[in-house]
């Protein structure tokens, strides 16, 4: 493996650690309840966990991702009720929705996007062996029977969330006099008369019923990373109970711990309050998008420190796309200097300049994934290759161009850049020909020239140094 090993707090042990990886690295983190377009706040979540998984393989590591998607939960089946619809109608339409957000924020497909729904089986069998080990119990009621995870039986319960006996005893999150205990919670569900109207109902040993919210990540992580695994992932707010009851249910079901890493990404915040559905403060991906582009507001996602709040405001998002496009233009002016410098067939002599030294302060903040340190560095790089554009040999330019390719690549920046053209000698004949024209006053021959290349998708740009040319993406 390339470099230093990456440190990360780890909500387990509360502390900064390490990470001691194989190459290949197991890594799951808890995707969306798909029942709304989703907003950017679960974009920082999944843009940060991104480029870890870039950083990742960039230290040379193979990265198996897993990212759910619950399709079947209480809040899709209030919208599928309200709208007349099904639950997988719902759930459908948002998982493709969320599919284009998060293509458009260059997020890489995860490996593995397992929903809910395809794993009932799966569940039903941990259920069961939840039970037969003594950690589960059923409770019947007039629906037919729901199963409980009873907290007392695991004893390190807590543990990942830090919270007291007494504050986790305060968290009645299922009030059921039935329950043996407060803090017991459920693995299934029995079925209700939404559900059957929504048709989220499947068949099991306790009837009609749909599973808890937490237990499909114990079973879909174990199913396709085993268990343990290396990194496990998501929002701050899935501390508790998700995550402490994930922890819960494959503790009990595999005996060992069943996660090395658990990170947790902090909130984007707008008005000092959460962006969250529940909150009704929310900033959809989508409407972002639309007047920013997904790169600006990628970038804007990383310009804070994971473990601090993001605060969302239309200046921020303004500022981000001015530091993003002083790096685009950085990349145009560098990249349109090796394609003249090649065209011409001209060089210019060494002048010492070394991108390694950006490149190891990237990569040591990338190590700590401080990502606005990262962005930092980028932004002097930048600033150095502007001030030396000119002056830069060609091997120099070029050295520049890939150690920009590479903070981009892991980033997930300029994605879909393109390379200027080289161009052919009769073109250059044509500029050189322009320049004479320019030279000697010809404006008519000269428009002429610059036309003639424009039909051909090049656009001539003049500089102090000579024609430069840009093709027409741009
Ligand atoms: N404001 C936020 N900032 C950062 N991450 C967030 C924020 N809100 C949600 N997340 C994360 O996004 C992921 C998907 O969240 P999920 O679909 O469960 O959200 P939700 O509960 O439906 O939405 P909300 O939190 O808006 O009510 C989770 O990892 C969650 O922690
Ligand atoms: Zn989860």
């Amino acid at each position: 493996m390339r470099g230093d090993p990456v440190r990360l707090y780890n909500t387990l042990t509360k502390e900064m650690e390490e990470l001691k990886l194989d190459k290949t690295v197991r890594m799951y983190v808890c995707g969306i309840t798909a029942y709304d377009y989703s907003h950017i706040g679960h974009a920082r979540t999944f843009v940060f966990f991104d480029v870890l998984r870039r950083y990742l393989e960039y230290e040379g590591h193979e990265v198996i991702y897993v990212q759910n998607f619950t399709d079947v939960d209480d809040k899709i089946v209030r919208r599928a009720v309200n709208e007349g619809k099904t639950q997988k109608e719902i759930a459908e339409k948002f998982i493709s929705e969320f599919l284009k957000d998060m293509s458009a924020l260059n997020v890489k497909m995860p490996d593995y996007m397992p929903k809910v729904t395809d794993h009932i089986q799966d569940i039903v069998q941990a259920v069961q062996k939840l039970i037969e080990l003594g950690y589960a119990y059923e409770v019947e009621n007039e629906h037919g029977k729901d199963v409980y995870f009873h907290v007392p039986a695991f004893e390190s319960y807590g543990k990942l969330s830090g919270m007291s006996l007494e504050e986790l005893n305060r968290h009645r999150i299922e009030p059921n006099p039935k329950k043996r205990d407060v803090k017991d919670f459920a693995l299934w569900k029995s079925a209700k008369e939404d559900d059957f109207k929504a048709k989220a109902v499947f068949d099991s040993p306790w009837g009609y019923g749909r599973p808890g919210w937490h237990i499909e990540c114990s079973v879909m992580s174990a199913k396709y990373l085993g268990v343990p695994f290396d990194i496990h992932g998501g929002g701050k707010d899935l501390i508790f109970p998700h995550h402490e009851n994930e922890r819960a249910q494959s503790y009990a079901l595999f005996g060992v711990e069943p996660v090395r890493y658990w990170i947790h990404c902090d909130f984007v915040m707008i008005k000092g309050e959460k962006m969250s559905k529940s909150l009704g403060n929310i900033v959809k991906i989508r409407d972002v998008l639309n007047v920013y582009g997904g790169e600006v507001l990628r970038y804007f996602l990383l310009t804070a420190f994971y473990r601090s709040p993001l605060d969302y405001s239309e200046k921020s998002l303004e500022r981000a796309k001015n530091s993003y496009n002083y790096l685009k233009n950085t990349l145009i002016n560098l990249d349109m200097e090796i394609s003249a410098l090649k065209s011409y067939g001209e060089d210019r002599k060494d002048m010492g300049f070394d991108p390694s030294s950006f490149l190891k302060e990237f990569e040591s903040a990338m190590d700590i994934m401080n990502t606005p340190k990262a962005l930092a560095v980028f932004h002097s790089f930048a600033k150095a290759i502007n001030k030396n554009l000119y002056d830069m040999s060609l091997k120099e330019l070029e050295s520049c161009f890939e150690t920009f390719m590479t903070f981009s690549k892991v980033l997930g920046l300029f994605e879909n850049y393109e390379r200027i053209p080289t161009l052919p000698k009769e073109l250059i004949e044509l500029v050189k020909e322009r320049e004479v024209a320019r030279k000697e006053k010809d404006f008519e021959r000269a428009d002429k020239i610059r036309e003639k290349l424009r039909e051909k998708g090049i656009m001539l740009i003049d500089t102090p140094k000579g024609t430069r040319w840009l093709t027409k993406h741009f």
